[in-house]
């Protein structure tokens, strides 16, 4: 659904955006990730048509943003970082002149009483907008983005300054649009991403460092399988047989949690499934396993580790250009 081939944004001498490439396929719910500064709302703001690009490709459905603007821009509905609202419209007057903005084809009253049905402001359709809370005006803001029944929703940081409560109502709000939607949702805040985006490239000073499944991150990234062992009976002898175990590349003890039973780390070489030699070694010599869960990393250790790497290998470039030099 949506296509981007090396795309670059300069602004002036700084480089914003890097050759980025990468695709968005239809339905899914991207989290664009990164630092702040990393170059997201750039990003977001030349697929959505708001800013020239300096080299590259946008595609959209096939239609090029560059080449075909007005109809490229028909597909995608944008929530920028700070929502367009105008302060001393009612939601009605508001979404009503977005709906002429826009040059929606739609029958009018049906689609608008629709979108606020689906996010939730039908009880506040005649308020002014300057009246509403902070979370009711992001509600606003996402409405807008859903006029014209755009494919394509594009987030730019959406819960940044609500409250605890708001921001799940959001979140809830974006679960619910992702399931008939191509969707894109930049933010820098991790269980964000998480929780509602089946794939996440991480952009840091304008590169992608890295584009997969949340899970897949996690896991490749630490480079191994780690678990959680507890494991009951007479313990303190079982260090042997864990290291025992066929691709078992490392094993200890974390501490004693029950009267009768201690936990365990047991690592094992990626590629490798030791569940079941594990639970066969430790019945074999009369343990029981009472809990096995894996340790993988957090996508919080994962972010630190891919903006440290990027960082160090931008020094080493740094350092080589001015060796060159
Ligand atoms: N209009 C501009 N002129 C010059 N530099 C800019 C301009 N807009 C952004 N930048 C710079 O480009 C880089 C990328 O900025 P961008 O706003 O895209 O980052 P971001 O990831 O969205 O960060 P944030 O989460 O803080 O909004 C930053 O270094 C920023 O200072």
């Amino acid at each position: 659904m949506i296509e981007i081939r090396n795309l670059t944004k300069m602004y002036g001498h700084k480089r914003a955006v890097n050759d980025i490439s990468f695709d968005v396929k239809d339905g899914e719910v991207l989290g664009f990730l990164g630092p702040n500064g990393a170059g997201k709302s750039t990003t977001m703001n030349m697929i959505t048509g708001y800013l020239s690009l300096t080299s590259g490709t946008i595609k959209i459905d096939g239609i090029d943003i560059m080449e075909n603007p007005k109809e490229a821009k028909k597909l995608i509905g944008y929530l920028p970082e700070l929502p367009p609202l105008y302060l001393d419209m009612t939601v009605k007057e508001y979404l009503n002149f977005v709906y002429d903005l826009k040059g929606c084809k739609l029958p009018r009253r049906e689609h608008l009483a629709e979108i606020c049905e689906l996010v939730k402001i039908q009880d506040h359709y005649g308020r002014l907008i300057k009246n509403l809370s902070k979370g009711y005006r992001q509600r606003v803001g996402v409405a807008q983005a859903l006029v014209g029944n755009p494919k394509v929703l594009i987030l730019d940081e959406p819960t940044v300054g609500l409250d605890p409560r708001q921001i799940i109502e959001i979140r809830n709000l974006i679960q619910t649009l992702g399931k008939s939607h191509t969707l894109i949702l930049s933010s820098h805040i991790l269980p964000e991403v998480q929780a509602v985006c089946e794939k996440i490239i991480v952009i840091s000073k304008g590169n992608i460092v890295a584009n997969d499944t949340p899970d897949n991150l996690s896991h490749n990234l630490s480079g191994s399988n780690k678990f959680l062992a507890r494991i009951g009976g007479d313990f303190k002898s079982a260090l042997p047989v864990l290291r025992a175990i066929p691709h078992v590349k490392f094993a200890d003890l974390l501490g004693q949690k029950e009267a009768d039973a201690a936990d365990f780390v047991i690592e094992s070489e990626l590629g490798s499934d030791v569940r079941r030699p594990l639970f066969e070694a430790l019945a074999g010599h009369g343990y029981y396993l009472l809990g096995l869960k894996p340790m993988e990393l957090s996508l919080e250790d994962i972010f630190m580790q891919l903006v440290s790497d990027s960082n160090e290998l931008r020094s080493d470039n740094a350092h080589e250009e001015e060796k060159a030099v």
